[in-house]
């Protein structure tokens, strides 16, 4: 294999490299194969193997090559369908795993250097049979996701009359991640598989086949202890299913969550209605118990307790008045256009509309991404009273993955067995929540339908 040509290069010349640069510094050393990365070098592209990521990931014995660019990968997380790594670089330290580096997708022999790589994770697919690999979930991302975020191209007009001024288009772009496609070879992959036997408390029998394979490089979205914040929050749907009854006392994902904590299973979510609302009041708890658990694991470097309640607050503000407002909008509106009739009218309309199924596929997409949402609280901004609502927010949908076709069917089970088990329609005192974790369709019926209850 070509990067086995490498040599050995204790001879080389110190190469004057920035490790926490993005910047590749290194020139080409005359006498040996090993060399570093021009950030525009023409390699980076691959222009001979289009369709090749233009980056590898590989396993090194070689010292230069470690110190001057290993790093080693931590199980950072997994869902149901990928697993997820955090970069860092290499040290003594770690013995139980082999010193991975980046190199030029192409010969696989010259490196990156590890500073362009930290501060990315590195996500894999589980490459269970209804989930996609991530080659394919990087064309789907391009071909079908990408596209649903577009701004309007023209600007819109606020206000009427003589007043009315022009408001720049949002940019619903900025939330998306940048996916970059990676090759893993095959010893990196035995890597990851021992690092997610070792570390994954889900005990699953994962069927990561043990073969050179695409991963996607996304940005590290994070908390970092003293610096930032970051909570998760899967807004599901946001609108009623289409299906539902029209006595529905719940909506779509209250109703599934409602029959999954029926058997047990303890609900920690908000109903995506209420999180549309813009009640602050309402959402503020969530939030809070949401920022709690995040910085569980910061042990000495706790914020204080001032801190979460600002954070929390930010947050929430930025989640009823500011742009995560904006996007929750944008999400809900590309569900209901995807997705107008429900899996349940598929028989009739998938003949007619050729687009039907693709288009509920996406829509289930929309409706299973993540929001991440990191919050800056450096003291100089916890010192700042009545912040801008967006200030120091960053938020990336995360998730947005192709649904499989093979998944149609499991939809349209799912959604039989809430209509037929009731779970819309249900009224149980043993199945109420709390007033601030309440479903907004059953506090309508509750407000503007009291004898009925
Ligand atoms: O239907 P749901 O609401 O259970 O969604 C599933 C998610 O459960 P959640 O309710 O978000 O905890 C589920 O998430 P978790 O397993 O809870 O991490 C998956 O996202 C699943 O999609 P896929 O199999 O990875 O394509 C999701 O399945 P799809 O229905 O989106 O295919
Ligand atoms: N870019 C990121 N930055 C930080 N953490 C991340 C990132 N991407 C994923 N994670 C973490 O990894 C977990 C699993 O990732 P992801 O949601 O992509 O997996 P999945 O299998 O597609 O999930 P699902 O079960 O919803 O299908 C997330 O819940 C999150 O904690």
């Amino acid at each position: 294999m070509l990067y086995q040509e490498t040599v050995s290069v204790t001879k080389m010349q110190e190469p004057s490299f920035d490790d926490g640069d993005t910047k590749v510094l290194r020139q080409e050393s005359p006498t040996h194969k090993i060399s570093f990365i021009e950030r525009n070098d023409q390699e980076h592209y691959s222009p001979d193997m289009p369709g090749v990521p233009s980056v590898c990931c590989r396993t090194t014995e070689d010292p230069y090559e470690i110190q001057q660019a290993g790093f080693y990968v931590r199980y950072l997380a997994e869902g149901a369908a990928n697993v997820v790594f955090t970069i860092h670089k290499w040290t003594e330290k770690v013995t139980h795993r082999k010193p991975l580096v980046f190199v030029s997708g192409f010969r696989r022999e010259r490196l990156y250097g590890r500073g362009m790589f930290i501060g990315k994770v590195l996500r894999i697919s589980k490459g269970h049979a209804k989930t996609g690999s991530c080659q394919e979930i990087m064309d789907g991302f391009e071909k079908n996701i990408r596209p649903l975020f577009a701004s309007p191209s023209d600007s819109t007009t606020s206000n009427s009359g003589s007043d009315s001024k022009k408001v720049a288009p949002y940019n619903y772009r900025a939330h998306l991640m940048n996916y970059e496609p990676i090759t893993l070879t095959k010893d990196v992959v035995e890597e990851l598989t021992n690092e997610i036997d070792e570390q994954s408390s889900r005990h699953e029998n994962l069927s990561i086949p043990i073969m050179e394979q695409t991963g996607i490089l996304l940005p590290d979205m994070t908390s970092q202890p003293k610096e930032s914040v970051t909570i998760e929050i899967k807004p599901k749907w946001l609108q009623q299913s289409p299906n539902a009854p029209r006595d529905a006392y719940r909506c779509r994902t209250c109703a599934l969550e409602t029959s999954r904590s029926a058997k047990d299973k303890k609900p920690t979510y908000i109903c995506p209605l209420q999180l549309l609302t813009g009640n602050a009041t309402l959402i503020q708890p969530y939030i809070r118990r949401k920022v709690v658990k995040a910085v569980a694991g910061f042990r000495e470097l706790q914020p204080t307790s001032n801190q979460i309640d600002l954070i929390t607050n930010r947050i929430t503000k930025y989640l009823t008045t500011g742009h995560g407002h904006t996007l929750l909008q944008h999400l809900r509106h590309t569900q209901i256009q995807l997705d107008p009739k429900g899996i349940r009218e598929r028989d009739v309309h998938k003949n007619a509309d050729p687009t039907f199924e693709a288009n509920l596929q996406l829509a289930m997409t929309m409706r299973d991404c993540s929001m991440y949402i990191k919050a800056a609280y450096s003291d100089h901004y916890m010192d700042t009273s009545d912040l801008d609502s967006d200030a120091e927010i960053e938020c990336k949908l995360g998730d947005l993955d192709s649904k499989s076709p093979e998944k149609l069917d499991d939809w349209d089970k799912k959604e039989k067995g809430l209509i037929n088990g009731a779970w819309y329609t249900r009224i149980d005192p043993d199945l109420e929540r709390l007033h601030h974790e309440e479903c907004l369709v059953s506090a309508g019926w509750k407000k503007y339908v009291p004898h009925h209850w």
